[in-house]
């Protein structure tokens, strides 16, 4: 089933998520266009990772629409759900299975056959880099490489959008230009990765189209050089955004460094 020419890869509408009385997700309107590198910025606990969660379909919204590829989330989740690749934050694996086994099984759940799996398991697990530690345990596997190998899970039904929560995060600068080098081959396709940070350069470098939360509220989305204005880099842009321009917090610790 092909998507219609012009519909967004995700639209979320007045999506609201509150935990006990602290409300995470405050009414938030996304419209995020296909075939397009899309970050998700933000400082802590804005809302990205709640956000992120309930477009995916692991967390379900107090309120608000969201649609996937023209797709209801919430009413059609399976469809949606074959659709997409997901590297969530603190990402869980099965520890006590290769890289391999673990492609393996990714690929037989999601109905994959099993030659085509394997095909597509040793080109990213070398594409990757992660060739050479395929037959070691995940459990034994670095913060980076176990990145690496979420996003060859994530990747290998071709999905035609990827959400990813902090790819970058306790990756290497190598790993990093790796993985880098794959998203941006994958959106060339016509693929659409959304990915959350709070490293304003690497989104500013990595992105064609940014959205920015804070305090569970979006506060500006559109092209890299609608966000950024007249501000000279995204990271200026965004702190006028979240009003943390020109706020001077260190000096309140005048006694650090100060006489022992
Ligand atoms: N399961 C939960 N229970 C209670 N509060 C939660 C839960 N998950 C998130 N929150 C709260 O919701 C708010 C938004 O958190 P979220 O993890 O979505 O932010 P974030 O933008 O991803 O932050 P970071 O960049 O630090 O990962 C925070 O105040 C957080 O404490």
């Amino acid at each position: 089933m092909e998507t219609g020419a012009g519909t967004p890869a995700v639209r979320v509408q007045d999506l609201w998520k509150a935990f006990g009385p602290s409300v995470a997700v405050a009414g938030i309107d996304l419209t995020l266009p296909a075939g397009k590198f899309i970050g998700l910025v933000g400082p802590n606990g804005a809302g990205k990772t709640t956000t992120l969660s309930m477009v995916t379909g692991l967390l379900r919204p107090d309120r608000g629409t969201v649609e996937v590829v023209g797709r209801d989330v919430w009413r059609d989740p399976v469809e949606v759900k074959s659709r997409i690749g997901v590297l969530p934050e603190g990402l869980r694996l099965f520890e006590r299975l290769s890289g391999r086994e673990l492609l393996a099984y990714t690929g037989r759940l999601r109905g994959l056959p099993g030659d085509e799996v394997d095909k597509r398991a040793a080109q990213l697990l070398d594409v990757l880099d992660l060739a050479g530690a395929q037959h070691k345990l995940v459990v034994d596997y670095s913060t980076g490489m176990r990145k690496k190998i979420g996003l060859a899970a994530a990747l290998l039904h071709n999905p035609e959008v990827l959400f990813l929560d902090e790819p970058f995060e306790g990756v290497d600068p190598v790993s990093a230009q790796t993985i880098r080098g794959v998203l941006e081959r994958y959106t060339r396709s016509g693929a659409t990765v959304v990915f959350s940070s709070h490293v304003m350069e690497l989104v500013e470098s990595l992105c064609d189209w940014v959205a920015v939360i804070a305090a569970g509220r979006i506060r500006a989305q559109g092209t890299l050089a609608d966000v950024r204005g007249d501000a000279p880099s995204l990271q200026q842009a965004f702190l006028e955004l979240v009003g943390a321009n020109g706020r001077d917090m260190a000096s309140d610790l005048d006694w650090l460094g100060g006489a022992r």
